[in-house]
């Protein structure tokens, strides 16, 4: 039997897709990759928090599994919604690379210091940490995919591109790095830096184990459980600045680091747990909880006010 996967057809997705498929070649299994267009594929001249919908870059991957057209779904883990639908599951992560944030340049000296520097971006999360951090800093509009955005910079449309050090090491574009800001600082998206892999709950179940054991990082998994968990409660999306990173350590111990920050960067909550690894769940939970209560709920509401 061949494994078909569904994919966007983006070069850094489709990269994803070929690392999937080497890993289940080495399993034993033969692959066939299925490249699908998404709505977020689509619509390139809107930001994500406007087009607002959940799900924008996989519905199309989800409604292939369900249809048997495919059997497992490769999406960016950053670009999948908090909640999966019932009749579908995640069944692995893949190991997690670096997890910062980049920014990139041609100019080798660029200071991000320096009054005036425009940096690319389109997340809402990034404007804010970088207003923040960098309030001499100007933020201007870099949606579609890395090609494109790298195609802006190189115009001279901005000084300095910021994107997930990730896809950026994953295109090849490692040389144009001038700036790894600090996950303490810049704390990323939910998921970011793996990769995550969803299948159909009616796929074989003797055949999940096989895929799951070929592709599945448990340290990432567990990490990602918590970071999910977290932004289950938050309601978020990638539309709403939140962040979350969590880690696990040698005993066992995973820590979560997660918060949300205001549009103008200066309201600001964040916080700090530690629970073993098996509590993941209730980990992400407990750590929106304090988030909520210590003036994320109010944070929230003047994100979503603001939207209209
Ligand atoms: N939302 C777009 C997206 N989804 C995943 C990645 C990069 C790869 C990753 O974070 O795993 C990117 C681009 C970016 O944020 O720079």
């Amino acid at each position: 039997m061949t494994i078909r996967l569904a994919t966007r057809g983006s070069r850094l997705a489709l990269w994803q897709a070929e690392h999937v498929a080497h890993l289940l070649h080495q399993a034993g299994l033969a692959t066939e990759i299925v490249p699908m267009t998404t709505i977020g594929d689509q619509v390139q001249d809107r930001s994500l928090a406007k087009i607002g919908a959940k799900g924008v870059f996989t519905e199309e991957l989800e409604d292939s599994l369900r249809r048997g057209e495919t059997h497992l779904a490769v999406h960016s883990a950053k670009d999948v919604q908090s909640t999966i639908p019932e009749d579908l599951e995640l069944l692995a992560f893949l190991e997690r690379e670096k997890v910062n944030d980049v920014v990139l340049s041609f100019n080798e000296h660029l200071a991000l210091d320096k009054p005036g520097i425009v940096l690319g971006t389109s997340s809402t999360r990034r404007k804010a940490q970088l207003r923040r951090y960098y309030p001499e800093a100007t933020t201007a509009e870099a949606r579609g995919n890395l090609q494109t955005r790298l195609r802006k910079l190189e115009e001279g449309q901005y000084d300095g591109l910021v994107l997930a050090y990730a896809g950026v090491h994953r295109m090849g574009y490692e040389h144009l790095v001038r700036h790894t800001l600090p996950e303490t600082r810049f704390v990323p998206a939910t998921g970011q830096g793996s990769v995550a892999v969803e299948c159909a709950v009616g796929l074989d179940a003797a055949l999940k184990q096989r895929i799951k054991a070929a592709l599945d990082h448990p340290a990432t998994h567990a990490c990602l459980l918590a970071e999910r968990a977290f932004l289950r409660v938050m309601e978020g999306g990638c539309s709403i600045p939140s962040f979350a990173l969590a880690t696990l350590g040698g005993t066992g111990q995973l820590r979560l680091h997660a918060g949300i920050i205001g549009l103008s960067g200066e309201e600001y909550v964040d916080e700090t747990q530690t629970a073993p690894a098996a509590d993941a769940l209730a980990l992400g939970a407990a750590v929106a909880d304090a988030v909520l209560g210590r003036g994320g709920r109010e944070i929230l509401a003047s994100i979503r006010e603001h939207r209209g």
